[in-house]
């Protein structure tokens, strides 16, 4: 270790024990001085296009749906199948993504998903037929996938440790944005009946195209450089990203991780092999995965996609209003995921989550109690005319009973906010928005026709349902919409970091799947506040997993976060809690002297060593008793200094 590296290194420590002048506990010793050069946000802007791109394509369809199933008569199953395909190749491509990550690196399967949007978008532009329309969502899935697991990485390699939170969580604020822009896409072609989804689904080309010409100019992450032997490129990037700053320090931890990797002699084999069998990776894995399985099950994309009925519950008519007012659910989403950028590094990973899933429970329980009252309160049938078809629906005596049949719908006058002259008819086969015969087969705009609920009914509960939506998506978006993708993009080591970002993106879109295409069957069988009532069940089986499991990760660098998972699982985010202390961590990587950190005996409770020449020094570290006081015959050592 040179003096001048020796010396900084002592300054560093020095500053570390007394504690931070900005009061940001953990802020990294690398990133704390730095001023971040405008290219690592041009990065983060081009890679987070891809973010963009997966929040277009899944939001974009329910839209366009709406004109194609009359334009190319859809049935029900094409419609299903359009839908869940986009979905379901996300989850395939998710998973192979992590092989190709670590065999191509991250900017090449960034050009390459921004390569297979612009495909995609031109085929579901130009699509004839319903089995093309299929293609195209297929391949705009296999972009989303590989995107969806490539730019967290990429963002949070390129980073540095202070601002790493902030741009990650910049890809989920594109994500919800791609949404909202897809919706008002959505709401603007809805007024053309002919050809409108094509402009809807084609228009993803022009941010694909922008990210691909893009990313030519942009480098590949300095991590993988460095993991694939190209030094000299790895330490150019650096050079470039860290705007001219000393590098030596990042540099040698990057490296030395790579090293002890290699010294470990873990090089071969399958990687999820090795993930699983070693200690640390594997909690990693099961915290990632967790999150990700939890964000899905408290129910957003179901809250989404059932925005519309909650907002025609709540009064709105027609076709054209809902779209709009979707709309600003999803523009709803899109700012509360703004709060969670401006909060993540300010309160950490971990209590943003926490707080996020507290509230998230909560307020699918007020859901659900809004439900509840809806359904005890459901208008009664007063009418019951004679069905030629001998349907199910003219069974019914309550509309709560008739909406949940799918193949029924509520048809009703109102006065004020009574209900009369209503009955349960059979749905129209070839479209929801009306019944099949009847009074309400054939409905005007005239204030005296009656109203047609399919799906929902009538109440004056339906605020309570507005107030749970608002303050659902607000409690959602800034935590648990955005901490799953930024934890998983830290936590893991290099050589695990694709294989583990892989599968914890591929556990997200099974889940996804799995709880969209199950919602309705659900909500059968449990009633609306059943169905709720469970999802805020799963969010509370989530809070607590976080609260034992996730640990906090904020200002560490990437190089560091393993060590959080060396202890057993359920106690890694449950470290005695005491939040005035400040935690610093401080890698060394030669000799030095406990007197050139200026550390006294209260300083420090704990040590963790990973390897260490001057043992020595660590008595006047750390008191505890968890210590372990060993003899080390190597060049890197670790503390956690409370
Ligand atoms: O983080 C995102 C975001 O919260 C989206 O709104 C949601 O649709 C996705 O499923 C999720 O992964």
């Amino acid at each position: 270790m040179s003096d001048r590296r020796r010396q900084k290194a002592a300054e560093d420590g020095e500053r570390s024990l007394i504690g931070p002048p900005s009061g940001h506990a953990g802020e990294s010793l690398l990133g704390r001085d730095a001023s971040t050069p405008f290219f690592v946000y041009l990065l983060a802007f081009f890679s987070a296009l891809g973010g963009f791109l997966f929040g277009y394509d899944t939001g974009v369809v329910s839209g366009a749906m709406l004109l194609l199933k009359k334009e190319m008569h859809l049935s029900a199953l094409w419609q299903e199948l359009l839908v869940s395909s986009t979905v379901g190749a996300a989850a395939l491509s998710a998973l192979s993504g992590g092989f190709l990550n670590g065999w191509l690196g991250r900017r090449i399967c960034i050009l390459l998903a921004s390569l297979v949007f612009s495909v995609g978008g031109v085929v579901l532009g130009v699509a004839q037929i319903k089995e093309v329309l299929l293609v195209g969502r297929v391949i705009v899935g296999l972009g989303i996938g590989i995107a969806s697991m490539t730019v967290p990485v990429y963002i949070a390699e390129v980073s540095p440790p202070h601002l790493r939170g902030q741009l990650v969580t910049m890809n989920s604020l594109f994500i919800t944005g791609g949404q909202f822009v897809a919706s008002v896409v959505d709401g603007a072609f809805s007024y053309m009946s002919h050809d409108g989804w094509r402009y809807m689904m084609g228009l993803s080309v022009l941010p694909a195209a922008l990210q691909f010409f893009g990313f030519i100019c942009l480098p590949e992450s300095p991590r993988w450089l460095l993991q694939k032997g190209r030094s000299q490129e790895a330490r150019q990037v650096l050079g470039r990203i860290r705007g001219g700053r000393d590098i030596e320090e990042e540099y040698d931890a990057i490296r030395g991780s790579i090293e002890e990797e290699a010294r470990d002699g873990g090089s071969g084999g399958v990687v999820i092999l090795r993930m699983l069998s070693y200690g640390p990776t594997r909690r990693a894995l099961v915290v990632g995965c967790g999150l990700q399985m939890f964000q899905q099950l408290s129910g957003i994309n179901t809250v989404m996609y059932y925005s519309a009925t909650i907002l025609q519950m709540a009064g709105v008519r027609g076709d054209k209003q809902a779209i709009w007012l979707a709309a600003a659910t999803s523009a709803t989403n899109f700012v509360f995921t703004l709060v969670g950028v401006w909060l993540v590094e300010r309160v950490g990973r971990r209590k943003l989550t926490l707080g996020s899933l507290l509230g998230t429970g909560l307020s699918l329980a007020l859901l659900a109690v809004g439900f509840l009252l809806s359904a005890q309160n459901s208008p009664a049938v007063t009418l019951h005319p004679v069905d030629a078809r001998n349907s199910t629906c003219r069974l019914y005596g309550s509309c709560e009973l008739c909406m949940l049949d799918p193949d029924c719908g509520f048809c009703y006058l109102e006065n004020g906010t009574s209900v009369f002259d209503s009955s349960c008819l059979p749905v129209d086969p070839a479209s929801t928005d009306s019944a099949a015969w009847g009074r309400c087969s054939n409905r005007t705009e005239e204030s005296t026709s009656p109203y047609w609920a399919y799906n929902h009914c009538p109440t004056p509960y339906s605020w309570v349902v507005l107030l749970g939506l608002i303050l659902y998506l607000a409690s959602f978006a800034p935590g648990m919409g955005t901490m799953p993708w930024t934890v998983n993009s830290e936590i893991y080591p290099l050589w695990a970091r694709s294989t583990g970002n892989a599968c914890s993106a591929g556990v997200n879109w099974i889940f996804n799947v799995l709880v969209s295409l199950t919602f309705l069957h659900v909500a059968e069988y449990l009633t609306y506040y059943g169905a709720f009532f469970m999802y805020a069940g799963l969010a509370v089986v989530g809070l607590l997993f976080v609260l034992c499991c996730l640990p906090e990760t904020k200002g560490l660098q990437l190089e560091d976060i393993e060590n959080l998972f060396t202890r057993q699982l359920c106690s890694c985010g449950g470290l005695p809690a005491n939040d005035s202390r400040h935690v610093h961590y401080v890698r060394q990587s030669s000799d030095f002297t406990a007197a050139q950190y200026g550390a006294v005996e209260s300083d420090c409770a704990i040590a963790y060593i990973t390897v260490s020449t001057v043992f020595e020094a660590l008595p006047l570290f750390c008191s505890s008793a968890e210590n372990p006081i060993l003899t080390y015959n190597h060049v890197s050592l670790f503390l956690q200094l409370r």
